[in-house]
């Protein structure tokens, strides 16, 4: 993760339509140092549990269509989550290898129980046939046996997921330079340990090594609480809903300016307090502050990253 860390602080540093403000941060940092709210992963008791392998097909499949639910409305993550939680109680083969290829845009949407189009939907159901058939070839079909093969490292997982599967390669370029986000395979490693609750499927020696996962939420609130701070005419697009193209310099900075301030809240947090904080339960704080926040305005990309 290393490669994140450092390409997104890049783009902190190189930023035109962004800046990240430290005295903004280190308010946050002063008001969390007594009180670092934990928030329980699954707080909203939507995703399937059963403690075994089929807990990490069904974490799979979630981070491989786990992106750009903005189009429509109505459409949330946790449709996504709870409507693959009841297709997989329902039926335990549903997420087998051999199924995932075959999958249709209508059959995905009756699993979420959606009557529309989903959000760029032929992507979602490309990139589940991609997962499919790469699972099948390298890992007989089991998202568990990549795990497996990780040797409890956080860093491996991502490395391999983003190996394999090409639909997890969240990189770009920026001002010439490569700029890595990865935020579904990091979030990927990051619900196997919330899950898991750093046992079994969710031990990961390195899961500190981890950085937030740039979406569409975490920048929103980041602006909110003062750490991020956006020029005028990027403030004027994003309330008015303009969408923002991809890899352009401006969501480039506000995906890569919120990885650079989490990173340095984290440093000034863990000073303040002597206690390690780890990216990972800070974006969840982060995120479940702003989806319970709907006047909350973020930024549209349609994007297959996040
Ligand atoms: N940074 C960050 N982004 C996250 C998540 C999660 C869900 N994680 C689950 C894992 C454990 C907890 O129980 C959570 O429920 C989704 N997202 C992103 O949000 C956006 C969806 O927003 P809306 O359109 O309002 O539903 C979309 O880009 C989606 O990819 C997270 O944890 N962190």
């Amino acid at each position: 993760m290393e490669e994140v860390r450092s390409t997104t602080a890049w783009v902190a540093t190189h930023s035109s339509h962004v800046t990240v403000d430290f005295t903004g941060i280190e308010k946050v940092a002063e008001n969390m140092k007594n009180s670092l709210p934990k928030v329980e992963w699954d707080f909203e008791g939507i995703h399937y549990f059963d403690n075994g392998p089929l807990t990490v097909q069904y974490l799979l499949v979630l981070d491989t269509l786990n992106f750009c639910f903005w189009p429509d409305e109505e459409m949330s993550y946790d449709h996504l989550a709870s409507g693959l939680k009841v297709t997989l109680e329902s039926d335990k083969s549903a997420f087998d290898a051999d199924r995932l290829q075959k999958y249709s845009g209508p059959q995905l949407r009756k699993m979420l129980n959606w009557s529309r189009p989903l959000p760029l939907e032929d992507e979602r159901v490309r990139l589940l046939h991609e997962v499919g058939l790469e699972l099948e070839r390298s890992f007989e079909g089991k998202a568990s046996k990549l795990v497996e093969s990780c040797d409890n490292s956080a860093a491996k997982l991502v490395a391999l997921m983003t190996r394999h599967f090409p639909g997890f390669r969240d990189h770009t370029v920026y001002k010439g330079h490569q700029i890595f986000l990865y935020k579904r395979a990091q979030i990927f490693a990051a619900d196997l340990w919330g899950a898991f609750k750093g046992e079994g499927y969710g031990d990961f020696e390195d899961i500190s090594s981890i950085t937030i996962f740039a979406d569409y939420i975490v920048p929103a609130v980041l602006q909110q609480l003062g750490v991020l701070r956006y020029r005028s005419s990027l403030d004027n697009t994003i309330k008015k809903n303009t969408e923002i193209v991809s890899g352009s310099e401006e969501e480039v900075e506000l995906r890569a300016c919120s990885v650079y301030a989490v990173e340095k809240m984290k440093e000034l947090i863990s000073k303040k307090t002597g206690k390690q904080v780890l990216s990972v339960e800070l974006d969840l704080w982060l995120w479940a502050f702003g989806i319970q926040c709907p006047s909350l305005q973020h930024h549209r990309t349609l994007s297959v990253y996040y």
